[in-house]
């Protein structure tokens, strides 16, 4: 569509996030459209999603595609592969046909390198991603089940969810949304998950729309 902001999605699973983006720029709730959904897994049903809403999708595998054939003790050669894995996925969204306006890790399980966020900043790209905690809070992966288990081992009362920017220390970017719930003792893992993805589902069209406004040039 001419004219609008040009989004493109990270994902590596089932993409209930992408959803709320995909059902949110339909209903003109975000001033842009998705151009592409880019996946690190070729199993992700977030792949499925973008399918059945015309978006062109991409799978990049670091598995599959660049880890394969590499056994995991050869520790150099894993990570000249993760480097590589980095600079061809920059190369692949800095293209002019690709290049978006914005890139939203949405459910993104891997730490982008540097040399990617450098290559990304060249191009004028900005990146934002969605985290199941607070700013400063259980960064990295099992964010969600390791804030339960601080709820019920009665270390913290309240968590959250945030939309921030992307900078090479993982999950510490500038926030651009927070959104702050109490914990519930009696709650279970499955209750509070559950909990969970529903303010994520609102924060990241927040912080998606927000982000077009305040960082896209
Ligand atoms: N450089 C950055 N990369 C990423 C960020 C970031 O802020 N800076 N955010 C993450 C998303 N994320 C949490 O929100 C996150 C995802 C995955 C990991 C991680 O440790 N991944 C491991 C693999 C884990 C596994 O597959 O079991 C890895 O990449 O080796 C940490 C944080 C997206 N990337
Ligand atoms: N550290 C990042 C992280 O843990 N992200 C998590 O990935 C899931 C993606 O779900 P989805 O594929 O259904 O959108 C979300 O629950 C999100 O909190």
């Amino acid at each position: 569509m001419a004219g609008k902001k040009k989004i493109l999605v990270l994902i590596s699973g089932s993409g209930t996030n992408l959803q709320a983006l995909i059902d949110a720029c339909a209903a003109g709730k975000i001033d842009g459209e998705i151009v592409k959904v880019v996946s690190s897994s070729p199993d992700a049903y977030g792949l499925t999603r973008a399918s059945n809403s015309s978006i062109p999708t991409h799978v990049h595998d670091l598995q599959g595609q660049y880890y394969k054939n590499i056994p995991k003790e050869d520790k150099k050669a894993r990570k000249q592969a993760r480097d590589k894995f980095n600079l061809d996925l920059a190369e692949y969204i800095v293209r002019p046909e690709n290049k978006p306006d914005l890139i939203v890790c949405a459910g993104w399980m891997l730490i982008l390198s540097r040399d990617f966020l450098l290559e990304l900043e060249k191009h004028k790209v900005p990146i934002i991603n969605l985290h199941p905690a607070l700013p400063g809070a259980f960064a990295g992966i099992n964010a969600i089940e390791r804030a339960w288990q601080a709820g019920q081992n009665g270390e913290i009362s309240t968590a959250g969810v945030m939309i921030h920017k992307v900078i090479t220390e993982v999950d510490e970017g500038e926030p651009l949304v927070v959104k702050e719930f109490p914990l519930i003792r009696t709650e279970s893992l499955e209750q509070y998950t559950d909990r969970v993805h529903s303010v994520e589902h609102i924060a990241i069209v927040e912080g998606t729309q927000k982000a077009l406004q305040t960082l896209v040039l």
